[in-house]
């Protein structure tokens, strides 16, 4: 009897989906580590330091205390009259709390919400929404979601009709785009990010990939921007975001923004400004432009990927497609409700004369400026390395630094059957236990080489990861060079 399910059998969308952030190289690390805690002289490393992906609190990162004070409150509201718990939390902790509870049905955090989040956390989302960008956002606009990845499926979900929608996505791109436009049967128009210029955005490589893709009978649907940007790290200027968002009302696109990194801004010459706030100051409104922005507590300066909290905020869709959203969101029921009330909080954290405003902003800063640093030493060690350039991490998480590798490198990586960069991932994580993810999984130029690594490692970290790492790049080069 033939199994009921082989890989012959199965969606063959599902086999078209690649995910590289947890790919093959994060596999031998997770096999590598389980030799260690077995014989831990088993390699010449006693432990695995994960940089594939961003998750900062794996790595050590401490949560904000008063997101978590609000958190254990609402979960336990027992606590709240009790006397005890006036010494061990913040008043103003306690106050968020039973307002938050307030403006939940039957004060209960184990129950379903509405399907687009509950209505008093989309006021406060909202309302933070226009504290930080100056124009008004509509409540009814957001919705929650169990983190920003089923926002974006819902949204490719939504749009992609059949293998001949297009959805134009930056290369390199997170590749949360590229899976979920194979499971949706949809087309990767690829617009490719300019590493000569600090992995600019230039209009007119959009404007040549939409052609190209209309000339294969591609009907484009949407542009996706990644600001500031996973793998590349950058922050688009405002004046070409305001080019971005012309194009996509020009050329009919729905602009879907994904700021999960709004928070994470290191350098002192950038600014975020979202989209929404852009196409607001151009005079653009509900009429001009479909516009879906995604935010994530999963980033910034609270890390709580694990929550798995979020919103898009849609705006610009016709009520009867607003109406078909909110179906798709309906099936679903609604998302974790400590997720949705860490979206609150990450949108509308504690104000100045809080008594936990001291506490929170000192928390905040630390790690913010902890990031900087560790970007910056990153970012300098890449460029030490022979053969390597790496641009400046002027936002998100990671650096991408290009590696040009010797002919030998690239020959012997052609014998095992795998990409140059993967080749060299594979044999830095079995010298040194370094877990990095090959560019090849998040897209390059043809013939150009890259590995994402993350800024994340504590502090204390990162000088033992630049040791390794450089002896390592020291003996590969010499062991391949041409
Ligand atoms: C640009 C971008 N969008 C969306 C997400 C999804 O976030 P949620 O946790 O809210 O679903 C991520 C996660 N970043 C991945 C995960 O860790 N490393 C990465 O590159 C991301 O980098």
């Amino acid at each position: 009897m033939a199994p009921p399910v082989t890989v012959d059998t199965i969606n063959p969308k599902v086999l078209e989906c690649e995910y590289a952030v947890r790919g093959e190289i994060v596999t031998l690390a997770q096999n590598l580590q389980q030799e260690i805690q077995k014989k831990p002289d088993a390699h010449p490393f006693e432990e695995i330091l994960y940089c594939n992906i961003g998750n900062p609190q794996s790595l050590g990162q401490q949560p904000i205390t008063f997101f978590r004070e609000v958190l254990a409150l609402c979960d336990h509201p027992s606590i709240l009259d009790k006397s005890e718990t006036q010494g061990l939390f913040s008043a103003d902790s306690i106050e968020r709390a039973w307002q938050i509870l307030d403006q939940i049905p039957g004060r209960a955090t184990g129950a379903y919400s509405h399907s687009q989040g509950i209505k008093g956390l989309r006021d406060t989302i909202a309302a933070g929404i226009e504290a930080r960008d100056g124009f008004p956002a509509d409540p009814n606009d957001i919705f929650l979601t169990d983190g920003a990845s089923p926002a974006v499926h819902m949204m490719m979900q939504l749009l992609i009709r059949s293998e001949k929608d297009g959805i134009l996505c930056p290369i390199p791109q997170y590749p949360l785009y590229s899976a979920s436009i194979a499971l949706h049967g949809g087309t990767l128009v690829p617009y490719y990010l300019d590493e000569a210029t600090g992995w600019g955005l230039e209009v007119s490589e959009l404007k040549k990939q939409l052609e190209t893709a209309k000339s294969k009978g591609i009907t484009v649907r949407a542009l996706v921007v990644i600001n500031p940007g996973n793998p590349t790290g950058q922050v688009l200027a405002e004046e070409n975001q305001r080019d971005i968002v012309e194009f996509c009302k020009q050329e009919g696109l729905v602009l879907l923004a994904d700021e999960v990194y709004q928070e994470n801004v290191y350098v002192p010459e950038k600014k975020f400004h979202s989209f929404k706030k852009v196409s607001r100051s151009m005079g653009y409104g509900e009429k001009d432009i479909s516009l879906v922005s995604f935010q994530s507590v999963s980033k910034g300066y609270y890390g709580e990927c694990g929550k798995r909290g979020g919103y898009m905020e849609v705006t610009g869709f016709a009520a009867d497609v607003r109406e078909q959203i909110y179906k798709v969101a309906s099936v679903n029921l609604c998302s974790n409700i400590s997720g949705q009330i860490l979206a609150s909080l990450v949108m509308s954290p504690p104000k100045v004369g809080d008594e936990s405003y001291e506490s929170y902003s000192a928390e905040r800063d630390g790690i913010l400026s902890s990031l900087a640093r560790r970007a910056k030493t990153l970012e300098d060690a890449f460029n030490k390395l022979e053969g390597v350039t790496c641009n400046k991490a002027e936002g998100a998480m990671y650096l991408f630094p290009r590696i040009c590798l010797p002919e030998k490198a690239i020959k012997a990586a052609e014998a095992a059957k795998t990409a140059p960069d993967a080749f060299y991932c594979r044999r830095l994580l079995t010298a040194t236990g370094i877990v990095f993810v090959p560019g090849s999984g998040f897209g390059q130029v043809p013939g150009t080489w890259h590995f994402r690594c993350t800024i994340l490692p504590q502090e204390d970290k990162i000088p033992e990861i630049v040791t390794r790492l450089t002896e390592f790049h020291q003996s590969f080069m010499d062991e391949y060079r041409d």
